[in-house]
């Protein structure tokens, strides 16, 4: 495991041992299951692909522990409502504060900006987060598969089914997709970024994409940028994309998406 996922799952064990001393694990259960339904997360993506369209998630991020700063002018309301406007299937909201300046703020104003299903995307090690993440609105969690084992992701993928959330779940090597592909969900995320390195490949998507079958929904994460990227991915049949950095450092970010993705 890197090093920088090492520090990130840390601190994520200090935060969960704070937030059960503020609020216990039944009152977040509880506050989950008051939450109005979830969104259709894996509705919105087949939507868009049954149309011929690329699926895009898109993602609010004000920083990254590789690129620092992302944007200055970070309003979470506007920039979901602009993501809706040009096409998005799905918005993707850090809630991570350490390493992403990220907050569940930031997730509840994008969702009540706009319909789209929303994912949480924060690292996901207790089931305390998954009645978090629905506490706040959340429609689907990620799981990071370098970061749990076979039967954490299992008990975790119960639990979200059991609050209608869907799973999106992350590999970034064929060890890890074998058991990710144990797991009922049929969204399939590749992370093209090297988590030692910080690098992106979208030959790791290239290379992985075969092990995937009929039934699943290949999500291809981090380093698309321009639409020779997306050309690149749709002429292998990858039509689900989860894309950050690009949209962030746009004026616009919505106006972003539709260039990289419009005809
Ligand atoms: O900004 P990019 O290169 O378009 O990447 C988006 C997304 O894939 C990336 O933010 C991400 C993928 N998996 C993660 C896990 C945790 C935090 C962040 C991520």
């Amino acid at each position: 495991m890197s090093d920088i996922l090492n520090r990130i799952l840390t601190t994520k064990r200090e935060e969960i041992s704070a937030a059960l001393i503020r609020s216990s694990l039944a009152e977040v259960q509880a506050a989950a299951r008051d939450t109005a339904p979830a969104r259709d997360f894996i509705g919105a993506m087949r939507g868009r692909m049954e149309t011929g369209q690329a699926a895009v998630i898109a993602e609010i991020k004000k920083a990254s522990p590789s690129k620092g700063l992302l944007r200055d002018d970070f309003q979470p309301a506007a920039i979901a409502a602009s993501y809706a406007r040009h096409g998005a299937a799905c918005l993707s909201v850090l809630t991570d504060m350490q390493y992403f300046q990220g907050s569940a703020d930031y997730l509840i104003e994008a969702r009540n900006a706009c319909k789209l299903p929303v994912l949480r995307k924060d690292f996901m090690i207790d089931p305390y987060q998954m009645y978090e993440a629905r506490a706040m609105g959340a429609d689907c969690i990620l799981l990071i598969v370098a970061a749990l084992s076979l039967s954490e992701m299992q008990n975790m993928e119960g639990i979200a089914k059991e609050l209608g959330m869907a799973v999106l779940v992350e590999s970034h090597n064929a060890t890890e997709l074998e058991r990710a592909l144990q797991l009922a969900t049929p969204l399939q995320g590749i992370n093209n970024r090297n988590l030692r390195t910080f690098e992106t490949s979208l030959q790791t998507t290239l290379d992985l994409l075969g092990m995937l079958e009929d039934q699943h929904i290949a999500v291809t994460e981090s380093g698309i940028h321009s639409r020779d990227d997306v050309a690149l991915m749709r002429a292998h049949g990858v039509n689900a994309f989860l894309v950050g950095e690009a949209f962030m450092r746009a004026a616009d970010p919505g106006v972003e998406l539709a260039r990289l993705f419009g005809d």
